[in-house]
């Protein structure tokens, strides 16, 4: 599913992250490590935000050769989402569902399970930071992305919220067979997901881990 090749990222020519070879086949994987470890500056060059040396392959499809194509393939929620302050939730969500191709009402039943249709019609300089998580969470799942990524998913969120995301994420790889990529501080219940591990080492390399 995805493929990664000689991979380097410096921050003003300071290295960072180095990742030779990677390969995840088709499933849920949990990137792990410590604080600035590179796990959200390997998720934003997989979300194709950031440049990088090397290469990244999304079922084959190369962000290189093929930079649109690639992206339609890959939906991100970062760590600490910023939206404009001026737009409401469903104007944002309405703009996303078009820039996606989201299939019609795609998004009801995940504001209904979150019980986020009380707010949707305020200004987002209005929302609480667990109110922009759950958003930048229904946005992710927006379209039909082959790979969801989600830095730091779980904060900011309250357990009842945790549950349902947990399920958000079974049932769209159950039923579509969407692969994701999660980064988290906090272990993520092995129960409630069937998990892959990448560690992210202090020597800015990564190790894959059973489970
Ligand atoms: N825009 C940037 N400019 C310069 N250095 C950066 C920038 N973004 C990240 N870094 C550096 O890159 C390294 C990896 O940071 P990154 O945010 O990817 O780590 P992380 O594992 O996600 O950390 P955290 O768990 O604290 O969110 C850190 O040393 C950080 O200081």
């Amino acid at each position: 599913m995805l493929r990664i090749a000689d991979f380097k990222k410096s921050y003003n020519q300071h290295p960072v992250l180095a990742v030779p070879s990677l390969e995840l086949g088709a499933g849920i994987h949990w990137i792990k490590g410590v604080n600035g470890s590179g796990k959200s500056t390997l998720l934003k060059a997989i979300a194709g935000i950031i440049d990088f040396s090397g290469d990244i392959l999304l079922d084959n499809v190369s962000i290189r050769q093929q930079p649109v194509d690639y992206r339609k393939k890959v939906n991100f929620a970062e760590a600490e989402p910023v939206f404009p302050e001026f737009l409401t939730g469903r104007e944002m969500i309405r703009l996303f569902a078009t820039a996606k191709q989201a299939p019609a009402g795609q998004e009801v039943p995940y504001l209904e399970s979150m019980q986020m249709q009380s707010y949707l019609d305020q200004p987002l300089g209005s929302y609480s930071s667990g109110m922009l998580k759950k958003l930048s969470l229904v946005l992710a799942f927006t379209g039909t992305p082959r790979l969801i990524l989600l830095d730091e998913p779980l904060i900011t969120l309250d357990t009842a919220s945790l549950d349902i995301l947990y399920n958000w994420i079974r049932e769209r790889y159950t039923a579509q067979g969407t692969s994701f990529l999660l980064s988290s501080h906090q272990p993520i219940e092995q129960d409630a997901l069937v998990v892959n591990s990448v560690l992210l080492t202090a020597d800015k390399t990564v190790k894959q881990l059973a489970g």
